[in-house]
């Protein structure tokens, strides 16, 4: 037997109706209250949240089990027919709440899982919080749960448990009379159903029960036929032997008591007569009344315990329906009226608008009138309470930071620090690179500040001091709506965290992606069951003022649906627009909601399916993807630490070299974040502390790329190289996947027998990339004299099909900017030149010979430095994004060239072999002459 110490060691009370008793491994359903239900779950849902540990249950998983999904428990304590208000028996059973069954009226069905025996340690005071009703009982307990890996074999104890449990069973089913020949009907009468015993007495043969937890379960099962007390004495028994003999012996007694029944019922006189008849008959009373008591929670009946007298058996006699006694009605009508009356109070002190405050008045008003038992009660209750916890016109600066959910930085606090000054230093602290997103936070951050001075320079003063006791009128400024653009795990979020610590505000999240529903950012109406604010305004009550900083996250994935759901992104539009959301309303709420002080700040992986409406109510800031020496940076300064620290190790205990993390950047992550970076980080650090813990003296603290291979399998991907050689009708294009990644794309064009001309392709290439290639083949067929192709004029072109193969066919290709890269590929085969293997190119060509811009010149420039290019050619418009957007580092590294025309591209791919080869082709003068009608621009390069 273990005992474990019990996690959930603040939990409320159940006291159970006499004279049900819950046991471990057992599911019992207890009928309640409705009103009572519901406190009680409450209870136990706020001591669930409060509560940093994890449930009293064996699952391994229960510590990574979210908050949320705990399962709800509560202290199930038997209570005896006699006992007295406020006394609190030792042992009771911790329950699992598994359903909550309504029935008619106000009555519930509540069922519990039995999970482990609880010595209740001492009352607990509820914490000072309104959310715990009054009347429940909050307990300390300790939990004990059995070992799991508790014997099982058969000892003598075990089988003579086994062997009267089926007894029991036996007579409690009406088996032992049928076989004995029944001596009247009543006494065969079966008092459990045989499907019952048919599953229980498979139980008891199962070989792979622990005694101890069969022990709890013939109890739970068969307790029944026993005496209340025996079964309440069973729940202190902690260790599974004592528990397994005390069982027979107990089950013994519910034998004699089982027959003394049976005897009884079927009016055989036998030798149970005088005293002993009498107990029992008495016995018998007591618990069929007890059973009605339990059906009727508020009905308490008790038996004269005199014995032998003539007072009369029954103390409060039952006749009609079973009515509350006076004092228990007032006293419920009295904690109802507690709760009207503290909620006036909450409404009194809750500093509201005006319009929520008539409204609260009105409802107030209406929830006075209602019985206790109305249903409309706890919809009323609930309304009161959201109003109350709004805002309204509360700014950050009326509460003390400790009551505000603020994020916390990793920097300290620095007295008399510029708004823009601890902007910077948190935004650097916090997040790495970043640089032109920063940049542009900070002025937001300036330019907010600015404002806010200038609006409190011209807002009139208040008119003396110290009469007004409440914050100065807030000021009212309209902020712009950032929206910041970029793929996934680049930061967004988390910047927009920092952005609220620098402006010392709480921070909120609220997910769009996905919504469908306009009711979901508006609120349903209250007339809906399960009413509830819609997501804008529950950020704010979450934010708990109105100045509070709040990330629209993924407004992209929001649905422009229509039809019955109504259209989400509509309802944004009138959250984002700063003319209208000074008044939003939202279908719960019902009172206008001033949305014009909150901070919006929006993400999105793509301006695509933006609504433009939307889009134009925000400004946007593109957020793009890391190089790998950036990912590498942020993992050394951000990924690696928090990792190792939520590993539970020192930082002195594992190291990583930049090449290492290289390695595992390169191969085993493609994403243009940092997302999946982190998860493989957590696997190696993960691994290691395993090792860590295992302490054979072997632990290495230095992780080599050798040890990143063990513990995360061969690479997954692999990167593009170069040729080591330049081979005629091979050139190398750059590409952009998509999710930040860049690199090299090889051009593969080969010569085939004659035939009409054509262009064949394979290698997956899209609708837009073969069109690139059939433009660059017209291209080069339109020149073909003036680059030495045809001898004169007049010859037609070679009549060769032209193959032209992407390789990785497998990964579709597609965009327009491998055309330039595929002119010369052709240029290379016609001529028999080869390109040098080391310059990548890229741009879009026209028909005539101009060469477009292309997206993606970070990523791609930066992934061909990584696979050792040394030159790349480039279309002219594109240079204002290399000179902002590609580092420094790889810029020194690289010879850029930017072209406008294919010629120039031409010039600068193949330098001065191409002029040599066009002017030896066709004899000197001739070459001369063409090269002069191609006017190829060598020498400019
Ligand atoms: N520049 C950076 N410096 C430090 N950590 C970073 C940086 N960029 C991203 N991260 C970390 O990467 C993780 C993912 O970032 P975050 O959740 O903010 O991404 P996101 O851009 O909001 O992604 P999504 O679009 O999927 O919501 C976070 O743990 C964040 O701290």
């Amino acid at each position: 037997m273990t005992d474990t110490d019990g996690a959930y060691s603040r939990i409320p009370v159940l006291e159970l109706p006499y004279p049900l008793v819950l046991h471990p491994g057992l599911v019992l359903s207890v009928p309640l209250k409705q009103q009572y239900t519901l406190s009680l779950l409450k209870a136990a849902m706020h001591e669930r949240n409060s509560s940093s540990q994890g449930a009293p249950q064996s699952d391994s998983d229960a510590a990574v089990t979210p908050v949320a999904n705990r399962p709800l428990m509560l202290a199930c304590v038997p209570r005896g027919v006699n006992s007295s208000e406020g006394e609190m028996p030792e042992w009771g059973c911790v329950g699992r709440v598994i359903r909550l069954v309504n029935q008619p009226g106000s009555d519930t069905r509540l069922v519990l899982s039995g999970v482990g025996r609880a010595r209740i340690e001492a009352l607990v005071e509820p914490q000072p919080t309104r959310a715990l009703p009054a009347h429940i009982n909050i307990v300390r307990i300790k939990t004990y749960i059995d070992n799991a890996s508790a014997p099982i074999a058969d000892n003598a104890a075990a089988s003579e448990m086994r062997t009267v449990a089926r007894q029991l069973l036996d007579i409690l089913t009406g088996e032992e009379y049928q076989a004995n020949g029944a001596r009247s009907a009543v006494a065969a009468l079966p008092l459990l159903p045989p499907s019952f015993s048919r599953r229980f007495k498979s139980v008891l043969r199962a070989k792979d029960v622990a005694h101890g937890a069969l022990a709890d379960v013939a109890m739970g099962a068969l307790g029944g036929a026993c005496a209340w007390e025996d079964r309440v004495m069973h729940l202190s028994l902690t260790e599974p032997n004592a528990r397994v003999t005390v069982t027979t012996r107990v089950l013994e007694r519910g034998i004699q008591r089982a027959r003394a029944m049976r005897e009884v019922a079927a009016a055989v006189p036998s030798s149970m007569q005088g005293p002993n008849a009498e107990a029992l008959i008495r016995a018998q009373i007591q618990s069929l009344l007890a059973q009605v008591a339990a059906i009727h929670p508020t009905m308490r009946v008790m038996i004269n315990e005199q014995r032998g007298d003539s007072s009369p058996l029954v103390r409060r006699t039952i006749s009609g329906p079973p009515a509350p006694p006076p004092n228990e009605q007032e006293a419920e009508n009295d904690e109802d009226a507690d709760e009207v009356s503290e909620l006036a109070e909450r409404i009194e002190k809750a500093d509201l608008s005006e319009d929520a405050r008539r409204i609260s008045q009105r409802e107030l008003k209406r929830l006075r009138r209602l019985p206790p038992q109305a249903m409309e009660r706890s919809v009323i209750i609930h309304y009161l309470e959201t109003l109350c916890e709004m805002p309204w016109g509360k700014t950050t600066a009326d509460f003390p930071p400790n009551e505000l959910s603020i994020p916390e930085s990793l920097a300290a606090d620095i007295p008399n620090e510029e708004l823009v000054a601890r902007a910077q230093r948190i935004l650097d602290a916090d997040h790495y690179g970043l640089e032109k997103l920063k940049r542009r936070l900070v002025e937001y951050l300036a330019v907010l500040q600015l404002r806010r001075s200038q609006v409190e320079a011209e807002q009139p003063k208040s008119d003396g001091g110290e009469s007004s006791a409440r914050s100065p009128a807030p000021v009212r400024y309209r902020a712009p709506i950032l929206l910041l653009v970029g793929p996934p795990g680049t930061g967004k979020t988390s910047i927009a965290r920092s952005l609220a610590a620098a402006l010392r505000r709480p921070f909120v999240r609220v997910s769009l992606g996905g919504v469908r529903d306009e009711a979901e950012i508006r609120g349903h109406r209250r007339t809906y069951v399960g009413a509830m604010p819609g997501m804008i305004a529950d950020g704010l009550r979450r934010a708990k003022t109105s100045d509070c900083v709040m990330l629209l996250d993924e407004v992209d994935k929001l649905s422009s649906g229509s039809g019955v759901h109504g259209d989400p992104s509509a309802a944004m539009l009138e959250v984002l627009d700063p003319e209208q959301n000074g008044a939003f309303k939202d279908h719960y709420i019902q009172v206008p909601i001033d949305l014009s002080r909150v901070l919006f700040v929006a993400t999105a992986n793509s301006l695509d399916t933006i609504s433009a409406p939307l889009l134009d109510r925000t400004e946007v800031v593109d957020v793009a993807g890391y190089t790998y020496d950036e990912k590498v940076a942020i993992a050394r300064r951000h990924l690696l630490p928090k990792q190792v620290r939520e590993q539970g190790l020192k930082q002195e205990e594992l190291s990583m070299a930049d090449d290492v993390l290289l390695f595992v950047a390169t191969n085993y992550t493609r994403e243009a974040g940092v997302r999946t970076m982190e998860r493989r980080i957590a696997d190696i650090v993960r691994a290691k502390a395993v090792e860590y813990a295992a302490r054979d003296g072997k632990y290495v603290s230095r992780v080599t790329s050798a040890d990143v291979e063990r513990i995360l399998g061969p690479p997954m991907y692999e990167s593009e190289v170069p040729d080591a050689q330049g081979v005629p009708g091979v050139s190398t294009g750059l590409a952009y996947q998509g999710s930040g990644i860049g690199g090299i794309l090889h051009i593969e064009t080969a010569l085939l027998p004659p035939g009409n001309a054509e262009l064949r392709h394979t290698g997956s290439l899209g609708e837009v990339i073969s069109e690139s290639a059939e433009l660059a083949f017209a291209w080069v067929k339109s020149h073909a004299f003036a680059l030495g192709i045809t001898h004169t004029r007049e010859e037609p072109f070679p009549q060769n099909d032209v193959h032209l193969h992407l390789p990785m066919g497998a990964v579709p290709k597609d965009g327009p900017s491998a055309g330039v890269a595929l002119t010369c590929a052709l240029v290379s085969l016609y001529l028999g030149v080869p390109l040098d293997p080391h310059v990548a190119i890229t741009g879009e060509v026209t028909l005539r010979g101009h060469v477009s811009p292309v997206g993606g010149i970070k990523e791609k420039i930066v992934g061909a430095h990584r696979a050792g290019i040394t030159k790349v050619v480039l279309p002219a418009r594109n240079k204002k994004d290399y000179d902002a957007d590609v580092p420094e580092s790889v810029r020194k590294e690289l010879k850029a060239v930017f072209v406008s025309t294919v010629l120039e591209a031409l010039g600068a791919a193949f330098g001065v072999e191409l002029e040599e080869r066009i002017s030896t082709l066709h004899g000197s003068l001739e070459g001369h002459r063409r090269l002069q009608e191609l006017e190829l621009p060598i020498s400019r390069l």
